[in-house]
């Protein structure tokens, strides 16, 4: 038995604090809004982030940094993108060189272009800490919290740390592989945000499944293509980080990035889409960023920069996908085979 603490009670926080409840470690649940935490220990519901599920009797609820990580041994970091470096800013007194940092959120910094475990590790570069894990996958948590069937990947760049996660979480519902491919792990969950976005503009716009499975399928080429210029794996993209990840969030009515691509094919105006969701939509900020990196890297994102003009340029969503049907003709093979000699001629 381990004592865990999650950082960041949203769905996903919530969720996996359950996943960690079922295997019998001490879990403790921080919030950083104090009536939050008040009710959730009141109702044993987290009403607005996971509705309709009743959480764990064992499960414990805190507000005060200082008594959440008391005597922790592994901290799950699950807040939005835009959090990371002030939550891992207020944990520094409260780490030591023993402290394993598992991190399940999916984004990229727009601006310095930084991966979840590098701003983490740059937040924390005073601090001593063991390691850093990224967990992600294909994983709604609307659906772990009903315990469905679900798969994700543990990946570090230690091993040891990478399986040590895989014990902490796996149960007969929630099975977790591992990776020591973070660099890849984190692109992937971190860009099919953005490509979900754009599933949810052609929805939105009424075209049917032939558009999404080729935003899907060509939105994986421009992941594959960027990421292995950062240092990924080309093959990771082929497992639950890249086709799981890209499947579950672009033909899911759970994906908050679905939901909000979908409104904005509708016509909605960006603003009013993120307020009526409420919750987190990491894809906005993450085009940002990958539209930024991707200019600076010379790599072609043709999708990436047609849902930065929808979003940030208020392109019509109808005219961007005009655009992207009529681009210069290419081949399919070459340019995945282009995608693979990249990542080997470093
Ligand atoms: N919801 C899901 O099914 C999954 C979400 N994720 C990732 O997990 C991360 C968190 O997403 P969700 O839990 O879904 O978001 P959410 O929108 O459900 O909840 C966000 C939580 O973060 C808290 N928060 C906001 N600002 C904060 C701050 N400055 N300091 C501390 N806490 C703060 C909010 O109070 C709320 O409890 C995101 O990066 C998301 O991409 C990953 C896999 C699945
Ligand atoms: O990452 C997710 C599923 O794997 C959740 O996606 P959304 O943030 O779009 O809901």
């Amino acid at each position: 038995m381990a004592n865990v603490t999650v950082l960041g009670a949203g769905s996903w926080g919530t969720a996996l604090a359950m996943v960690l409840c079922d295997n019998h470690h001490r879990v403790r649940l921080w919030t950083h809004n104090e009536r939050h935490k008040i009710e959730m220990e009141r109702t044993k519901q987290n009403k607005k982030y996971l509705p309709d599920v009743t959480l764990p009797d064992e499960l414990e609820f805190e507000h005060d940094l200082s008594e959440a990580l008391h005597s922790v041994d592994v901290i799950i970091l699950v807040v939005p993108t835009k959090a990371i470096r002030e939550t891992c800013k207020k944990i520094i007194p409260f780490i030591n060189s023993n402290t394993i940092i598992v991190h399940g959120s999916k984004g990229i910094e727009p601006q310095t272009h930084m991966r979840i475990s590098e701003m983490i590790a740059q937040e924390l570069t005073e601090a001593k800490y063991h390691s850093i894990v990224a967990l992600s996958g294909p994983s709604h948590a609307e659906e772990v919290s009903l315990r469905h069937p679900t798969t994700v990947t543990a990946a570090s760049s230690n091993l040891n740390s990478a399986r040590y996660t895989q014990d902490l979480f796996m149960t007969d519902y929630f099975r977790v592989y591992t990776s020591k491919d973070i660099v890849g792990v984190e692109l992937g969950g971190a860009l099919k945000n953005i490509i979900a976005l754009g599933a949810g503009i052609s929805d939105g716009l009424g075209y049917g499944d032939n558009a999404k499975a080729a935003l899907i399928t060509r939105g994986l080429a421009e992941i594959t293509r960027l990421a292995t210029v950062k240092g990924a794996n080309p093959l990771t993209f082929i497992g639950l980080s890249g086709v799981g990840d890209l499947i579950v969030t672009c033909t899911s009515v759970h994906s908050r990035n679905w939901r909000a691509g979908n409104m904005l094919g509708k016509g909605h105006r960006l603003e009013t889409v993120l307020e009526e969701m409420g919750m987190t939509v990491e894809g906005v900020r993450t085009t940002e960023a990958v539209h930024q990196l991707a200019q600076k890297l010379n790599v072609k994102m043709p999708i990436t920069n047609g849902i930065y003009d929808v979003i940030f340029n208020k392109k019509s969503a109808k005219k961007v996908v005009d655009d992207l049907m009529s681009r210069d003709r290419t081949t399919e093979i070459e340019d995945i085979a282009a995608i693979l000699t990249n990542r080997y001629s470093d």
